[in-house]
């Protein structure tokens, strides 16, 4: 495919069908978290589409931090290292955390992450994410908040990538071979 062409993508998943799930997760979210000191940490890069989303239906004064975590290199398959690029500007300390992310796959970015988080001494650590591909589950992880279960496809858009392409698409698809 010629550079800065799109390639046929199929969709999956509508911005109605994200922004319809996203505003009840947001929803859910404020009514467990009311009186508690919430801290939306998002998992970059994949994450900072849901992260501006969500954020915008959690009617709560959350913190908002990001950390840079990367396992997939150009590839569609992790490379098991789960490798912080950016870690969180402040401690969390006693802070109530919750993990958004875009899609848990084999799982192995969230159970680094959680074993990580738990040694920082926060209040609570639960886990939000939109996508989970259960068939490609490396390790079992606890999903507290989640958008839609998914197919065994790599899946682009809405955040997400394929070689740091497509994160821009307003929706989720799967690239379709031409
Ligand atoms: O459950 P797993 O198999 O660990 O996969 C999930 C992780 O993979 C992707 O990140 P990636 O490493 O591609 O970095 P990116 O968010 O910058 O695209 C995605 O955003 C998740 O963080
Ligand atoms: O299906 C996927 N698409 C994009 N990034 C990913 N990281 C894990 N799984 C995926």
């Amino acid at each position: 495919m010629l550079a800065g062409t799109m390639a046929n993508v199929r969709t999956l998943l509508s911005a109605e069908q994200i922004g319809a799930r996203v505003r009840d997760l947001g929803a859910q979210i404020t009514r467990d978290y009311a009186e508690r000191r919430l801290v939306l940490v998002s998992v970059l890069k994949g994450s900072f589409v849901f992260t501006a989303d969500i954020a915008r239906h959690i009617d709560l004064p959350v913190r908002i931090e990001f950390l840079g975590v990367r396992s997939y290199g150009e590839g569609t398959a992790s490379t098991g290292v789960v490798q912080i690029t950016q870690d969180l500007t402040r401690p969390i300390e006693g802070e109530d955390i919750l993990l958004i992310e875009d899609i848990v796959d084999t799982g192995l970015t969230i159970s680094h992450l959680l074993q990580l988080f738990r040694t920082r001494m926060p209040n609570s650590v639960k886990v939000c994410a939109l996508l989970h591909k259960p068939a490609r589950a490396r390790v079992e992880v606890p999903i507290d908040y989640l958008g839609f279960t998914i197919e065994d496809k790599f899946v682009v858009g809405y955040g997400l990538d394929w070689a740091e392409r497509y994160r821009n698409l307003p929706f989720i698809g799967v690239v379709e071979a031409t």
